[in-house]
Order: structure tokens, then C-alpha cells, then sequence
């Protein structure tokens, strides 16, 4: 860990040993960051381990919890340990060297020109398996109900400021947590960016494996979209009964 920069990194990380020391070295090294936590979801391969000897600090969950359930941990242990104002980076562990291009991410909140910045990665080496099912429900879901056009909606690398966090909270369950975050913030009033980002991450095939995570994921999106469709209605139903009464 170091004590220098501005904002603290957390990854989420299941079952990642082949990459996470890559990714932590090259999130330890940007300049705007202050300390890197891992949370190891309830992984069975040493990540946590690999993740401590690359200098993180890390918190474990004893059973996998999801991925969103990993990022309130990270950002609970930020506030209990320290941190309880800097604005939080979002990384996903498969990153690897690449994850030197996030300070692209960090800059905007940290110069005060934005709340949630997001980052858009290039086209990757290898294809992608999906026909972008996920990424269509997510992007009409963030129009409809926050009027906000996006061009990666389900980006996990993300910097936000305590406001946006806050605004965010409780994070929507396990692959809902991006889109959800998004709408929750714009609905705020906050200013979410999206950039540009020279990312590679591990491509999701169209094998099985793949396949399954893609239906997880149009669950999750499903659900986090369709509670907030819920919180918009009761809103429009409060308002219009508060101007309903007499004073
Ligand atoms: O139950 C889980 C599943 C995934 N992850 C982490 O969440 C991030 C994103 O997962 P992945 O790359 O598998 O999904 P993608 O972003 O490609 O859809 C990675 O750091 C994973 O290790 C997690 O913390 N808990
Ligand atoms: O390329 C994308 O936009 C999609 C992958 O789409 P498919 O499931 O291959 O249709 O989502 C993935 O890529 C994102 C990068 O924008 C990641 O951050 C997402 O987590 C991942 O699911």
C-alpha cells in the first residue's frame, strides 16, 4: 500500500490468481491512487494470498457473495479504515497491465468535472461471444428511466465520487450493479462521463460458460431495472398525491 494520491481502488475478485498481481501492480503504481483493496468473493484458487503479496490490502468473504455485494465491502472497509471521502476507482481484476490507462477515470472526479466517470474500452483482441442482448437491455433500461445515453452501460471500471456513491446505495445485486449505479446517479442530478479508456480485459465467450454468464446477467440487469421502474412509479404517485392535498 501507499499513502500518496486520491482515491482508493477497489477489485472485486473471484477466482482470479492468474491475473490479480498484474492488476494490482499497475493500479498500485497510478498516481492518483492512495491504496488498492482487494475483496476476494469467496475464491478457491489464493487470490486473496496473491493479492497480499502484490501489496493490497485485502478483505475476504468467506462464501462468494457476487460481484456487487464485493464492492460495498470495498467500500465499507475504505470508510472504516481511513478512507471515508476519497472518491472510490472500480477495477475489475482481469485487467492486468492494462489497468495502467484508469487514471483517465480518476481525473475527472478528482478535478470536481464529474461524479461517476465510466470507462468505454477499445475493441478487444479476441471477439466477444454475445449478439448484445445484456448490453441493449441495459442501455434502453439507462434511457428510459434516466434519459442518459450510453455506449458501454455494463463498463465495471468506474470512478465515483462519496456523493454519486452514496446516491448508488444499496447497490443492485450481483451484474444489475453497473446499470443500476447509472440510472441512481443521473436520477440525482450527478454528472456521469463516460471515457475513453485503453482496457483489455478477459472477453466472455460464446462457449457455455459464457453463455450462462450472459443469462446471470440479463437476470440481474432485469431485476435492478425493474425495482427502479418500481421506485419511479411510486415517486409519480407520491407527487401526485402531495399535489392532490389541500394545504
Ligand atoms: O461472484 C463474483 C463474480 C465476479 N467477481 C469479479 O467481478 C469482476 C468482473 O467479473 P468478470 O470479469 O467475470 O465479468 P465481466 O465484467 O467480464 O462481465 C472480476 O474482477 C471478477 O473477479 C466477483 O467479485 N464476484
Ligand atoms: O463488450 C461489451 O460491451 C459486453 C460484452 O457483450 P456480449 O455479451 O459479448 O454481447 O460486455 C462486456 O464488456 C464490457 C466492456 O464494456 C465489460 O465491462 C462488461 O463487464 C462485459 O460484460
Amino acid at each position: 500500500m501507499t499513502d500518496s494520491g486520491e482515491c482508493v481502488a477497489i477489485i472485486p475478485a473471484k477466482d482470479e490468481a492468474g491475473r490479480i498481481a498484474a492488476t494490482v501492480a499497475a493500479v498500485s503504481a497510478l498516481p492518483q491512487v492512495a491504496t488498492v483493496i482487494v475483496v476476494d468473493d469467496g475464491s478457491a484458487d489464493g487470490t486473496g494470498a496473491l493479492a497480499l503479496a502484490a501489496g493490497a490490502a485485502v478483505v475476504t468473504h468467506p462464501r462468494n457473495r457476487g460481484k456487487a455485494a464485493a464492492m460495498t465491502t470495498g467500500a465499507d472497509f475504505a470508510a472504516e479504515h481511513g478512507w471515508p471521502d476519497l472518491p472510490l476507482l472500480y477495477v475489475d481484476a482481469d485487467l492486468e497491465q492494462s489497468a495502467a490507462a484508469l487514471g483517465v477515470l480518476a481525473d475527472p472526479v478528482l478535478a470536481g468535472d464529474a461524479d461517476l466517470t465510466i470507462a468505454v474500452l477499445p475493441p478487444q483482441s479476441t471477439a466477444g461471444g454475445g449478439r448484445g442482448f445484456v448490453v441493449r437491455l441495459a442501455r434502453n433500461g439507462i434511457r428510459e428511466l434516466a434519459g442518459f445515453e450510453t455506449t458501454q452501460p455494463l463498463s465495471g471500471m468506474r470512478c465515483l465520487n462519496r456523493a454519486a456513491y452514496t446516491a448508488a446505495q444499496p447497490f443492485a445485486r450481483g451484474w444489475g450493479v453497473e446499470t443500476a449505479m447509472t440510472v441512481d446517479v443521473v436520477r440525482a442530478g450527478l454528472r456521469v462521463l463516460e471515457v475513453p479508456a485503453d482496457l483489455h480485459h478477459r472477453v466472455t465467450g460464446a462457449d457455455w460458460r459464457g453463455q450462462l454468464h450472459r443469462a446471470e446477467q440479463y437476470r440481474d440487469v432485469w431485476l435492478a431495472l425493474a425495482a427502479r421502474r418500481g421506485r419511479a412509479l411510486a415517486a409519480r404517485v407520491r407527487d401526485r398525491g402531495g399535489r392532490d392535498t389541500p394545504p
